[in-house]
């Protein structure tokens, strides 16, 4: 070796022979295009290392084949693009390569009545495999949603409907007397108790899929759900709101029950996992529901 030669430690034989299952690099910051925006994202790129004899993998490799990234809009066929350039760049010593990115969509949300929008941050994590010549991508999607809890709105109504019989109890009803005790918090004497949820959603994409639907499944997530948190808000929003979670009690297994049967119906889903954790303030504790479906083959 002269002194222009560069050691080759990767080249070298193991000393343990041993294939091990996967061998990669973490935490590899890269800007990725979704939806026409450009993205910070953070990747995770990986191989097997099928020859126990081969001491390494050639991480350079991946690296660089992350670069068409910068400038080509994320999608199926360009996740298996790279996953094909990391397995044809070790060739003899890999036959499974990984893909995942993770990502925060930013999506502009309109307010529910006035003409007013603001951004709302959906995080993402995308994780595509290639594996013996199958290809899968599932994209992971947190979708952050109220909910008012159903037991206690009932409670909250008895304690109305109590307060009710105390105050006007052999009284003569009138129309304009009510409606003043309708409007008072001492005759609604009781409001149900609500919460910040979120909704993590995982999805399997069928192979025939060559977008990523995630806008898609975010506005059919939000439209099942009737909650979703809002952006700007001005008071006749925050109305607007109230009658949405009056309208859409839910425990947690309602919120998962109405996600998965929504999200079923779309064509472009393989397999489905649903969880929802509502971040209870009765307790001081979550309250967490899942639901898991496959397709079945036609
Ligand atoms: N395999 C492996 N490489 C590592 C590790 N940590 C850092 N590297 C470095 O990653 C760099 C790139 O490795 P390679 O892709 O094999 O680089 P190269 O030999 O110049 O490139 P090729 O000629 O394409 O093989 C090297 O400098 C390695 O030392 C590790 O744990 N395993």
């Amino acid at each position: 070796m002269n002194a222009l030669t560069l050691p080759d430690v990767a080249a070298q034989a193991s000393r343990q022979a041993l294939p091990l299952d996967w061998v990669g690099m973490c935490g590899i910051a890269v800007p990725v295009l979704i939806d026409g925006q450009r993205l910070n994202a953070i990747a995770d790129a990986g191989v097997s290392l099928d020859d126990g004899e081969a001491r390494g993998i050639h991480m350079s490799r991946l690296y660089l084949a992350l670069e068409v990234l910068e400038n080509t809009a994320l999608s199926p066929r360009l996740l298996r693009r790279i996953l094909q350039q990391f397995l044809d760049s070790h060739a003899g010593l890999s036959h499974a390569a990984s893909l995942g990115i993770r990502t925060d969509l930013l999506l502009k949300r309109p307010a529910l009545v006035s003409p007013l929008a603001g951004w709302k941050r959906y995080p993402i994590n995308i994780e595509a495999q290639l594996k013996n010549d199958v290809f899968h991508v599932e994209l992971n999607i947190q979708i952050p949603y109220s909910s008012t809890c159903p037991c206690s709105a009932a409670l909250a109504r008895q304690l109305i409907q109590q307060q009710f019989v105390d105050d006007f109890a052999n009284k003569a009803l009138d129309h304009a007397g009510i409606l003043a005790w309708l409007g008072s918090s001492q005759g609604i004497v009781a409001t149900p108790h609500s919460q910040r949820s979120t909704a993590t959603v995982n999805v399997k994409l069928n192979a025939s899929v060559d977008e990523l639907p995630l806008l898609s499944f975010i506005n059919e997530a939000e439209a099942a759900l009737g909650t979703a948190v809002q952006t700007a808000v001005k008071r006749a929003d925050e109305q607007a709101f109230a009658l949405a979670n009056g309208q859409n009690l839910m425990f947690c297994e309602d919120a998962a029950r109405r996600l998965s049967m929504a999200l079923r119906r779309s064509p472009d889903i393989a397999s489905l996992d649903v969880r929802v954790v509502h971040a209870e303030s009765l307790h001081a504790h979550d309250a967490v529901a899942q639901s898991r479906w496959v397709r079945e083959a036609l």
